[in-house]
């Protein structure tokens, strides 16, 4: 009987054959034996091979798919919670029968970023056709050979060189123009309820930005279901690019084309060549012309460019909004700094001029520099991808090396580097305003908290050749609201008075900045003019 043999016997051996009974007790012992081995089996073949000079193996809980679940799910914040979870500065995770390096540690992210081994090409290919649905044949020039030459024109001429120099002080001056007469003109009857505080934002930020990316006949200023549309399609660009069937992304699918149709009457009258277009709409198109793309084809692709000249600011000013503002006495020391550090010029008449640009806040008003470069680091969850092209080796700062396969997807994640409190100290998940300019807590410089650790640590606009070429653009309008509201304004919550400042949305591993909960749904601000600002004219300078 199955019940009197030696514990540990193997079943099928002699004692377990002599009854029916035994054989009935036994085969479902056999069966599940024989189904977690082969699994095993399966597995082991399946699994990808880990040379031991790469980067240390995270299994997932759920084998094969366990990571791609928890990207799925938690998107970029997935990274912050494997790299706590595991305390490793890097690591392989397996994906079905491939893997994906993950990059945490902000010496090997700063060291990937710069390497030229890693190149966003493959990535930016892979995509492009599916998530812009340009015609066949361009599909086909961008995943071609050309293909190469087109995305290299791109992103290595015409960006950098369309977002420096005097084409970034003219992109600059418009929007800041912009901003000027729509915040010289808010609340002019001494206050404005505003139900949706990041709606406002967006709207602020959407018509000043369009003015100045795409000249007078910006295809946002036509119809706010363009600006609408941008952000929906935002939402859904990751099932975009996964190229999910069309049922499961209809939104995204709808904002797709309304965005498309706005931008095809701008390109196909060719207005990124009038003289008021910025160089940004101007050089990309005129490459991609070169490159014998078609109008419309043009404005498929384009639709790409207001992402980048928006998603992320409009964040990062709402969230630095809700941090200063929910915090009455920073609010009274930032006015004061402020007044004192950026107001060049008050006339008689009742013009306002301040200053806006990176320089002067840096020098002047060092805790509002604090409290951005706070808010960047709380908010901003970027995750880098990029292919190693060749066989590359990663070191780290204590000399340990890691070896990165040629042909393997690499993610390197910002907002982990941001969450370490092995940099940033013990209160690395609360939002310090004077972290940045504080008193060093360590004693020798550098241990967590110190300025040298949190400089490694901090690095919102990426590195490399891909590092962020609108960061002053973005800086000048940021400061430009914010010092506005800081003098101009007094602010509150628009229900009761205490400050129920929206969560986080799901940290999307598309963009940079992360984004309020439901679209900030609830979440009011009520502005009353200062008492003597009450009729000002406000004026921006770099
Ligand atoms: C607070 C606002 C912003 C943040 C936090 C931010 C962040 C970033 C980051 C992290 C990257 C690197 C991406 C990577 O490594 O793959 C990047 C790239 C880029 N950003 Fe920004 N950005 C902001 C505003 C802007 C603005 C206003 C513009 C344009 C006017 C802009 C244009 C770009 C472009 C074109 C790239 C791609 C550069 C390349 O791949 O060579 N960004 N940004």
């Amino acid at each position: 009987m199955a019940s009197n043999s030696t514990p540990g016997t193997l079943p099928g051996g002699p004692a377990l054959n002599v009854s029916g009974l035994d054989t009935m007790a036994t085969a479902p012992v056999t069966i599940a034996i024989a189904v977690v081995v082969v699994g095993f089996l399966i597995l082991h073949i399946l699994s990808p091979s880990v040379d031991p000079r790469e980067p240390p193996l995270v299994k997932p809980r759920i084998p094969l798919i366990g990571h791609i679940l928890g990207l799925m799910r938690h998107q970029a914040s997935y990274h912050i919670i494997l790299q706590r979870s595991t305390g490793k500065p890097i690591a392989t995770l397996p994906m079905l029968t491939g893997k994906v390096y993950a990059v945490w540690d902000p010496h090997l992210i700063a060291a990937g970023l710069r390497n030229k081994n890693l190149s966003s090409t493959p990535h930016i290919k892979a995509v492009t056709p599916a998530v812009t649905q340009v015609t066949k044949h361009t599909a086909d020039l961008l995943t071609g050979p050309e293909g190469d030459h087109l995305t290299d024109r791109m992103m290595l001429h015409a960006i950098p060189n369309s977002l420096k120099g005097a084409s970034i002080q003219r992109l600059n001056e418009t929007a800041l123009a912009a901003l000027a007469s729509s915040l010289s003109a808010f609340a002019a009857t001494g206050s404005e309820s505003v139900p949706n505080a990041w709606l406002w934002l967006r709207r602020l930020i959407t018509s000043a930005t369009g003015k100045a990316v795409y000249g007078p006949e910006d295809p946002f200023a036509k119809d706010t279901e363009v600006e609408d549309a941008l952000w929906d399609l935002e939402a859904n660009l990751l099932k975009l690019s996964l190229n999910l069937p069309a049922p499961l992304v209809k939104a995204g699918h709808r904002a797709r084309a309304v965005l498309q149709q706005a931008l095809m009457p701008y390109y196909a009258a060719r207005h990124d060549e009038d003289a008021a277009a910025s160089d940004f709409v101007r050089l990309r198109a005129a490459e991609l012309r070169t490159g014998g793309l078609p109008d419309d084809d043009i404005a498929r692709l384009e639709m790409m460019l207001p992402f980048a000249a928006l998603a992320n600011t409009v964040p990062l000013l709402f969230w630095l909004i809700c941090n200063i503002f929910s915090r009455p006495e920073l609010v009274e020391q930032l006015r004061q700094e402020v007044e004192a550090g950026l107001v060049t010029a008050k006339t008689d008449d009742g013009e306002v001029t301040l200053l806006a640009g990176t320089a002067a806040v840096e020098e002047r008003c060092p805790l509002l520099m604090s409290c951005y470069r706070e808010t960047l680091r709380r908010t901003v969850h970027q995750v880098s991808t990029r292919t190693a092209m060749q066989d590359t080796v990663l070191t780290d700062r204590n000399g340990r090396q890691y070896l990165l396969k040629a042909g393997t997807v690499v993610q390197m994640a910002i907002g982990a580097s941001h969450a370490q409190d092995e940099y940033w100290g013990g209160d690395v998940d609360e939002f310090k305003p004077d972290r940045f300019i504080r008193k060093e807590a360590d004693s020798n410089g550098e241990g967590p908290g110190s300025s040298k650790a949190m400089r490694a640590a901090f690095q919102p606009f990426g590195g490399g050749v891909h590092l962020c070429p609108g960061r002053y653009f973005a800086f000048a309008e940021m400061m430009a609201v914010v010092s506005t509201l800081l003098l101009g304004f007094e602010v509150e919550p628009l229900e009761g008075t205490e400050w129920k400042v929206p969560g986080f949305a799901t940290r999307s591993v598309i963009d940079a900045v992360t984004k309020p909960a439901k679209q900030g749904e609830g979440f009011g601000m009520r502005f009353r003019r200062r008492q003597g600002w009450e009729n000002v004219r406000w004026v921006y300078q770099l």
